[in-house]
């Protein structure tokens, strides 16, 4: 662990910075008493660096990581970040470990990536860029290509908070530990998997991103399809990054959306006004700077296999959409029936159902088991038991490996292009109007005639 590193955080007022990593950079402080942080903040704003450290001691006591303020020395400085004289002031003297956080718009950081390559970075600094990641295949390629320009892949890091989920992570463990299930992680004995998202949120004033986004941008096309990749992964011989990134990359490389079909294989719809939660919400069209045309949806859903010998021929849905009364937030894995059952056992013998919550740290298992009242009538049960929540929310555990130089967590950047060639077709054939965008209300679980989501 480094214990002392220079954090300088790009796009200081941000609501990423304030709501996210600010008070995840808290709660690490205080979960690791060693470390310290000379944090800078930089924007277009001319900010005074009291004004800097009264947002970060703000955001540390949304945390309750107050104590953690004394660790952390500060400093402020305005700068254009796509101006390549003020990144070398930015930059002067500084000396690694240092780690550059892009808290912009993708294309302000893709821009700032193109005015860094006309001047010297400190060497050893690592590079951290948020999602979205270009805005398809190509794009993601081209930054990838100035990327390397600047410095080695290994100090550059993609961030996909998923990825330092302990609920993410808690696979891992279930999985290659477990001798029951391992043996059964196949398409021998799996039917089919589900990996859902759904949140009661709306759009939260995002539209200037959202907007542009949808859905299956914001949630499928990065989170939920490295959910997916950890979750199908061949074992890595080490969960070192070599290792485990070439593992969840394989997984990558082998998935397409299913039959080649996005037409009939995906599901986009957008909200209609209504109330969840209690928060009333006005249909997704009414929301301040939404432009109707674009025709955004706030939920998706597509069905891909993973062509590799372990995986075909088992359909894996993925899920996820905002304003939705029971957000479900979990993987779903069915497993095969049996082939058969003696006579004289009576009852459906569905294959059991494993679910991994991706909300709380659960886990729960259905089976068949014997009746209560008789014996040879059978019934279902669940087990189910509470993982550990893990000490780090998702983004301080991110931060972690950020300020140790470790991009075990982060996403390579041949992943980053496969996860846009893998939904390429489903936005082309949604863009061509062949898939028709529904609507639902507001607290409902979507339109009723979709695959459900478990
Ligand atoms: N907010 C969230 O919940 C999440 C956000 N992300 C990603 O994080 C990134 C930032 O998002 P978010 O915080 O919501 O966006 P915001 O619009 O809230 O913040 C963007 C920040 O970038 C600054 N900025 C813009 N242009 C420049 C420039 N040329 N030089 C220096 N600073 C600049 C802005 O300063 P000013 O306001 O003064 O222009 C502002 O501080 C995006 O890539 C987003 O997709 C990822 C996951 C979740
Ligand atoms: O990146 C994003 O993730 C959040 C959901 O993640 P959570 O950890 O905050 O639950 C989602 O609401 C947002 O739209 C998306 O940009």
């Amino acid at each position: 662990m480094a214990e002392h590193t220079t954090l300088m955080i790009f796009g200081a007022s941000g609501d990423l910075t304030s709501r996210l990593l600010l008070p995840a950079l808290g709660q690490l402080l205080i979960t690791e008493p060693k470390r310290t942080v000379h944090l800078i903040g930089a924007g277009m704003d001319e900010w005074a660096d009291d004004k800097w450290r009264d947002v970060v001691q703000t955001a540390f006591a949304s945390a309750d990581a107050e104590d953690a303020m004394s660790r952390v020395e500060t400093e402020y400085h305005r700068a254009d970040i796509t101006a390549a004289d003020d990144l070398k002031t930015l930059l002067a003297g500084r000396e690694a470990p240092l780690a550059l956080y892009f808290a912009v718009p993708p294309s302000v950081a893709a821009a700032a990536c193109d005015a860094m390559a006309t001047i010297d970075l400190p060497k050893g600094v690592v590079l951290a860029l948020e999602k979205p990641f270009g805005v398809d295949e190509g794009s993601a390629r081209a930054l990838n290509e100035r990327l390397a320009l600047l410095v080695p892949e290994s100090q550059v890091f993609r961030i996909d908070h998923f990825l330092g989920r302990s609920t993410t992570l808690n696979l891992l463990g279930v999985r290659f530990a477990n001798r029951v299930l391992e043996p059964l992680w196949s398409a021998t004995d799996i039917e089919s998997v589900t990996i859902t998202y759904d949140e009661s949120l709306g759009l939260e004033g995002r539209a200037g991103y959202y907007d542009h986004a949808g859905a299956f941008v914001d949630m499928i096309q990065s989170h939920l399809l490295q959910v997916l990749a950890v979750f199908a992964m061949e074992e890595p011989a080490t969960l070192d990054e070599v290792d485990f990134r070439a593992a969840t990359t394989a997984v990558l490389r082998a998935t397409s959306v299913w039959d080649d079909d996005p037409v009939s294989n995906s599901h986009r719809a957008r909200y209609t006004a209504g109330s969840v939660e209690g928060r009333e919400f006005p249909s997704y069209v009414d929301e301040p700077d939404v432009d109707p045309a674009r025709n955004t949806e706030t939920l998706g859903a597509a069905t891909f296999e993973v062509r590799n010998a372990r995986w075909a021929g088992v359909p894996i849905m993925l899920r996820s959409g905002k304003a939705i009364g029971n957000p479900s937030r979990e993987i779903v894995v069915r497993f095969r029936p049996v082939r058969h059952v003696p006579r004289g056992l009576h009852g459906d013998a569905e294959g059991a159902v494993l679910r991994f919550s991706l909300g709380t740290a659960e886990i729960s298992l259905e089976l068949n088991v014997n009746g209560e009242a008789d014996p040879f009538e059978l019934e279902r049960t669940t087990m189910s038991a509470e993982l550990g929540p893990g000490a780090l929310r998702a983004y301080a555990e991110v931060l972690s490996c950020i300020l140790d130089a470790d991009p075990v967590l982060a996403v390579r950047g041949d992943a980053a292009e496969e996860c846009w060639r893998i939904v390429q077709p489903v936005l082309d054939a949604w863009k061509a109007g062949k898939v028709p965008l529904e609507e639902y209300v507001v607290g409902s679980d979507g339109p009723e005639d979709w695959p459900a989501a478990g």
